[in-house]
């Protein structure tokens, strides 16, 4: 067993003992009045719609429809009928990653990627020629962003100098140079730089990352963003974040950075310009009210940066990782628990206008239900899909242009192509042959994949 099975073995979902628990001096009745006329809810008035009331045990279905329908009607007064979607590929660089988080079953622990090591174990790290050859073949195809998302692999700096002042006999700092390893991560710097090269729109760098690549140093999270953008960082994905409050961070994941370091972190992203997204990831041993925290935490960021283009939540999937493999959950949220986080998400984040419904974690059915309970943006084409589908995800790597406008078509809503800030938008002629990507640079209209 590793150190993550025996944390995650020591772990009892009975004795947590939360501080923050969905109890409120609020009734349903009226925090349902103010969702539907518009007020700016409180964290007791999210606690009392996402719980449907704490007056009653568990969920109650008559009361869950009223704030579906309290929530599309919001989305439809925001946003429109339009679903928007993006033609995009995943390019995460490395697995390998020794923060630990319990939820997580993309990583591989750092050691086994060292040239010492020499069993199989499924993982990767990609030089910066694989990762630009990556994306350069699917800008080729079409494709005008790239989301990458990695472990914090030990010999990772932001930059040479970086590397060159990380002690690697310091244990706190989480540095081994490259020489151990059979592949090079080079630096964050360079990476960016190879995807930025092929025209493709670099969505990257969560505050996590970020955190990484000022490890020892004196700079701050500004500078690291700083630096990033000069070679082609075009905006932040707001990962890392799952449950902003800390008591539950401390169970699920005791190595990463704080919920006061990601605030700073995307706050350093909004100073230098670089437009965000900002995730939730919910369903594993957090309550309602934690949820609704989360959500105050997001709204009050965008309150001082308006700078959050998005909110993605996140359905914890459970299979295949530490936190269910050793009885800490038994599964992840509900159908009904996740149409009620993202309907309070759009009622109560009142300055975030898109919210995505994932088909990466909802599937398309219940994806397409969800665009009914708040959310208008479907996502991306992402090509291929690492994380989701190593933690047991059973919903695939790819959706087509075609597959985008013919659910779309099915549920009445007109599919919109965007790109990562939703600054251009096109909506598609559903009558046509070909539905395109048509907004990127090389993007002519032909289907992305055959
Ligand atoms: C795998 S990490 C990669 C980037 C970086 N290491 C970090 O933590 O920000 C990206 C995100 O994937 C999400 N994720 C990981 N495992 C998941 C799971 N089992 N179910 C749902 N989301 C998951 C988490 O929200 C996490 O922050
Ligand atoms: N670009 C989006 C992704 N990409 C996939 C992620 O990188 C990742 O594999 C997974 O979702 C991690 O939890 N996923 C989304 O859900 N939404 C996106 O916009
Ligand atoms: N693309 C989305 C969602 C996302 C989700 C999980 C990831 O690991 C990465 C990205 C974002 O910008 O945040
Ligand atoms: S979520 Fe990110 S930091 Fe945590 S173990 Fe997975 S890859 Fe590493």
């Amino acid at each position: 067993m590793s150190w993550i099975d025996d944390r995650a073995a020591d772990l009892d979902a009975d004795e947590f003992g939360f501080d923050v628990v969905p109890e409120t001096d609020q009734s349903f009745e009226n925090a349902l009045s103010k969702a539907r006329d518009g007020v700016r809810l409180t964290v007791d008035d999210g606690i009392e719609l996402i719980t449907t009331g704490t007056d009653v045990e568990g969920l109650d279905p008559y009361r869950k429809e009223l704030v579906l329908e309290a929530a599309d009607r919001r989305r439809a007064e925001v946003v429109g009928e339009e679903v928007t979607f993006i033609a995009n590929v995943n390019n995460n660089v490395t697995t390998a990653c020794n923060t630990g988080c319990l939820f997580c079953n993309f990583k591989d622990t750092a050691h086994q990627f060292e040239t010492e090591y020499q069993q199989e174990h499924g993982g990767f790290t990609k030089s910066p020629a694989e990762s630009r050859a990556v994306v350069q073949d699917a800008v080729d195809r079409g494709v005008y962003e790239v989301t990458s998302v990695s472990g914090l692999h030990p010999a990772f700096g932001l930059n040479e100098e970086h590397r060159e002042l990380l002690d690697p006999d310091d244990p706190e700092l989480n540095y081994k140079p490259p020489e151990a390893y059979d592949t090079d991560p080079t630096t964050y710097r360079e990476q960016i730089a190879a995807m930025a090269e092929t025209g493709a729109h670099v969505h990257s760098m969560t505050p996590e990352e970020v955190d990484h690549a000022q490890r020892g140093a004196d700079w701050g999270y500004a500078d690291v963003y700083r630096e990033l953008a000069d070679v082609g960082l075009k905006t932040v994905p707001g990962t890392a974040a799952e449950i902003l409050v800390d008591e539950v961070r401390e169970i699920i994941c005791p190595g990463k950075i704080t919920t006061q370091e990601w605030v700073d972190s995307m706050a350093a992203a909004a100073e230098v310009g670089l437009p965000m997204t900002a995730t939730m990831m919910y369903g594993h041993v957090e309550n309602e009210a934690h949820r609704v925290e989360h959500l105050k935490v997001i709204r009050d960021l965008q309150d001082r940066t308006d700078n959050i283009t998005e909110f993605v939540p996140l359905s914890f999937i459970h299979q295949d990782t530490p936190l269910h493999e050793h009885g800490v959950v038994e599964s992840g949220a509900s159908k009904a628990e996740d149409e009620l986080l993202i309907a309070v998400a759009r009622l109560f984040l009142d300055n975030v206008e898109h919210i995505q419904s994932s088909w990466v974690k909802y599937g398309d059915e219940f994806g397409l239900k969800l665009l009914n309970c708040g959310a208008d943006d479907f996502m991306g084409t992402i090509l291929s899909e690492e994380i989701t589908k190593r933690a047991g995800g059973q919903y695939g790597e790819f959706r087509s242009f075609r597959d985008y406008v013919e659910m779309l078509t099915a549920i009445g809503r007109p599919p919109v192509e965007r790109n990562t800030d939703y600054t251009e938008r096109r909506r598609i002629d559903t009558d046509a042959d070909v539905f395109g990507p048509q907004l990127g640079p090389a993007a002519d209209g032909t289907p992305l994949l055959d």
